[in-house]
């Protein structure tokens, strides 16, 4: 039997697509989600990102091969110079100072999802962390797909949420999720099925903590 990226999302439908399809990312795309609700996120997610970098560094240390520890740095290259920079200017233009960012406090969903990611990496091996970090880099670039495709979406200057859509559709994430879904069908193609079903239930947990996110950006929760 062998397996691929596709098996995992089958193996959580349901959750894959509460994830994709969730409210807060519907009213990003019509435009009419509360400005508040997305200032929220936008902080929220600055402390996620710096976790993540922290993610990227484990991959490294976790790497086997040259070539997985490029792809470590890769990664948290990408995240230190794109992702953080563009975050904080982004941030800046809805309000949010440097100096604020660097003063907030986790939300608890912040906590609980960056921390799983982090334990997941440290008690499991490179794949493990990969199938944990995976609703994060493949989930965005769907929801952009996702929504460029839906009736709903409002596009351009009318929808005030048009630089976070039109970031997640660029064609650098688009190929960056691309080029995880490659690298995860090459392990999960030698993966036995008991093995593969550990990775099913990380895969449905950090699909879960997705959720969470969303919900505490929407409810403004701490
Ligand atoms: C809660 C949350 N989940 C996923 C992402 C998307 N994301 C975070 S890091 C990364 C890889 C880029 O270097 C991507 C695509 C986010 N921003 N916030």
């Amino acid at each position: 039997m062998s397996f691929t990226f596709n098996d995992l999302k089958k193996h959580c439908e349901h959750n894959w697509r509460d994830y994709l399809q969730h409210d807060f990312v519907c009213k990003l795309g019509d435009g009419t989600l509360a400005p508040d609700a997305f200032r929220h996120y936008l902080k929220q997610d600055y402390l996620f990102l710096i976790q993540f970098g922290r993610a990227f560094a484990l991959a490294a240390y976790k790497s086997p091969t040259l070539s997985d520890l490029r792809h470590a740095k890769a990664g948290l290259d990408a995240i230190i110079d794109l992702e953080l920079g563009l975050h904080i200017d982004y941030c800046n233009q809805w309000g949010i100072s440097e100096q604020e960012l660097a003063a907030l406090p986790e939300a608890r969903a912040t906590l609980a999802y960056t921390r799983y990611v982090l334990d997941t990496g440290n008690r499991g091996d490179l794949l493990d962390l990969h199938v944990a970090l995976a609703p994060c880099l493949v989930g965005y670039a769907e929801i952009a797909s996702w929504l460029t495709k839906q009736p709903a979406t409002v596009r351009g200057d009318a929808n005030p949420y048009e630089a976070w859509i039109a970031m997640y559709e660029s064609a650098e994430f688009q190929a960056a999720a691309r080029a995880e879904i490659a690298w995860l069908n090459e392990r999960l193609a030698e993966v036995p099925a008991s093995r593969f079903k550990q990775l099913c239930r990380i895969f449905d947990d950090a699909t879960r903590l997705e959720i969470d996110f969303w919900d505490m950006g929407l409810e403004l929760r701490m």
